[in-house]
């Protein structure tokens, strides 16, 4: 049977829900996981014309949907760095999943290839894994007939964190060359991760546990792996793990997780933590993290991606300058709109550093990151990483250290290459580092909090007619059409103390969200609530 009759065959199985349009969208399809099947044997067909269109480079399938309800489910694809898939790709996944019939489908598949000019007989390899969903195993049988279909090379990584998924990607992309990541396995991500958190902390103790909170995700099993190869608790970390409950899918994400503790502005209802323990929560697939905890008077401070943002560039600028490599690494941060104007201010005044503002979308920080030689990007919400260029990591590889203090920094700064993912924002690396930068410092969560004080904010999501009328430009930060709205949020800014505001459109969700922030609580909410009504009026 030709290839193309398998196709059409094993696409028979798998037909398209009636009336639905798919997106591919800023975290790949993502919705009820009982209209995903088809979307996910398309997205098979697609990754497999992805590696033959690199050779047969290695191209990933991650099966999950993150924060999102455990109903849901979702599929992203990952390109051979590691990285997220290229936009040009993303339209083709999306036409893909949207045809009608499997004849339709096939006929697709065969344009695709022409325009790419993709030889149909490369050898091909994907390999894919997903989260704890329930639909997760079904959806990755749907996920495997397409590859089978089309005549790929598979491995199937069973159950990881996405950003685990990433770090296979890159380690089998890069073997047996000068960039070679790591080895291409679970125990390899841990064994990598925890020598260089083991070099990193130089023997320093964290004073006092940290809790983290687990969403009920693939990421409980995972950090329960990870702490096997660290160090003994009592000698270094000391890591207490909550909400790991993977037995019950139907708990992921609820009333916990890092979507949760951002969005309510407070620790999961179960949590049992003191005052001033150290906390931090992931999100369902442990590429997101945000560390919190209750001040002595019972008040409940986040430290969000800002922060983590904030306190990796602090460190890693003092770590040049201790190393003397201050002259030739040039080391920037960058954020999004949603980044309170007080970070910002931070890290340009206070440490002296660049920062860069890119639309919303890791995919957009990581590229403007990759500008500088170490480049610090966190979404506020705790999306994020840090990554080095070429040149840093072989400077900072080569270096010949005048003194033992800079040997020292030297040393630090080395493992850190190692310790944080430069493939992708990963929680159970990120928080490796924070720990890291804490254990130096010598601080608990209070220090971190007291190097800038947030600006009051608000987020507001105002439901529209359609969405697609508000077109932003400036990293989002203005809005081009409809017209006369930017005028008066303009005006409606001047008028507040601090005052900055903007609306633009989600890429995830059929709304306008709209942030404001300003001098005290009540300014910021009330010109969040005028910028609402602004859009609603144009709306
Ligand atoms: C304000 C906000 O948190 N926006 C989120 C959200 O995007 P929207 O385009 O705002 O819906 O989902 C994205 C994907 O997970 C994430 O990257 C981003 O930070
Ligand atoms: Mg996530």
């Amino acid at each position: 049977m030709s290839s193309f009759n398998k196709i059409l065959e094993a696409s028979a199985k798998h037909p398209p829900a009636e009336g639905v349009k798919y997106q591919y969208g800023t975290a790949g399809f993502r919705m009820k996981a009982d209209v995903l099947d088809s979307v996910v044997f398309r997205c098979g067909l697609v990754a497999s014309l992805r590696s033959r269109s690199l050779g047969g480079k290695t191209i990933g399938v991650m099966i999950t949907a993150s924060h999102n309800p455990p109903v849901d489910n979702g599929v992203k694809l990952v390109d051979p760095t590691g990285e997220m898939l290229i936009a040009s790709w993303e339209a083709y996944a999306t036409e893909m999943a949207n045809a009608k019939t499997d004849q339709e489908l096939v006929e697709l598949y065969k344009a695709l290839a022409a325009k790419n000019r993709i030889d149909l007989s490369t050898p091909t390899h994907v390999v894919f894994a997903r989260d704890t969903r329930a639909s997760g195993s079904r959806l990755a049988a749907c996920l495997n007939d397409a590859l089978v279909a089309c005549e790929a090379g598979i491995t199937d990584y069973k159950i990881l964190t996405t950003p685990q998924l990433h770090y296979i990607v890159r380690c089998i992309n890069t073997k047996g060359t000068d960039e070679e990541y790591g080895e291409p396995t679970e125990k390899g991500y841990y064994e990598k991760l925890s020598s260089a958190f083991k070099l990193a902390m130089k023997n320093k103790k964290s004073s006092g546990a940290l809790t983290v909170d687990c969403a009920n995700g693939v990421g409980g099993p995972k950090l329960l792996e990870l702490i096997k190869y660290l160090p003994p608790k009592d000698e270094s970390l000391d890591i207490k793990v909550v909400n790991d409950n993977v037995h019950n899918p139907d708990s992921l994400n609820v009333e916990c997780g890092a979507d949760f503790v951002k969005t309510s502005q407070r620790a999961p209802p179960s949590s049992k933590a003191g005052p001033i323990d150290r906390c931090c929560s992931l999100d369902g697939d442990a590429d997101r993290i945000v560390y919190y905890f209750t001040d002595k008077r019972g008040v409940f401070h986040l430290l969000d991606g800002d922060r983590i943002a904030a306190l990796a560039a602090a460190f890693l600028a003092d770590l040049s300058r201790q190393s003397g490599l201050a002259d030739i690494l040039k080391i920037g941060v960058v954020q999004t709109a949603y980044a309170n104007g007080a970070s910002t201010k931070y890290i340009e005044k206070d440490l002296r550093l660049a920062v860069r503002c890119t639309p919303t979308g890791v995919k957009y920080l990581h590229h403007e990151a990759t500008n500088f030689d170490i480049g610090v990007y966190f979404e506020a919400n705790g999306h994020g990483t840090v990554i080095f260029s070429d040149y840093a990591r072989k400077n900072i590889a080569s270096h010949e250290p005048k003194s033992p203090a800079q040997q020292d920094a030297l040393e630090i700064l080395q493992a850190l290459t190692q310790l944080i993912n430069q493939a992708v924002g990963d929680a159970l690396s990120d928080m490796l580092l924070v720990e890291v930068v804490l254990a130096h410092k010598g601080w608990g969560p209070e220090e971190w909090l007291g190097i800038y004080n947030d600006l009051p904010n608000r987020l507001v999501r105002v439901v529209v007619t359609d969405r697609n009328v508000f077109v932003a430009e400036d990293a989002e930060r203005r809005l081009v059409t409809p017209k006369g709205a930017q005028p008066a949020i303009d005006e409606a800014v001047k008028k507040v103390r601090q005052g900055r505001s903007f609306a633009r459109a989600s890429g995830t969700e059929d709304a306008v969200r709209v942030y404001a922030e300003a001098e005290t609580r009540a300014e910021a909410d009330d010109l969040a609530n005028k910028v609402a009504a602004i859009v609603k009026q144009y709306g």
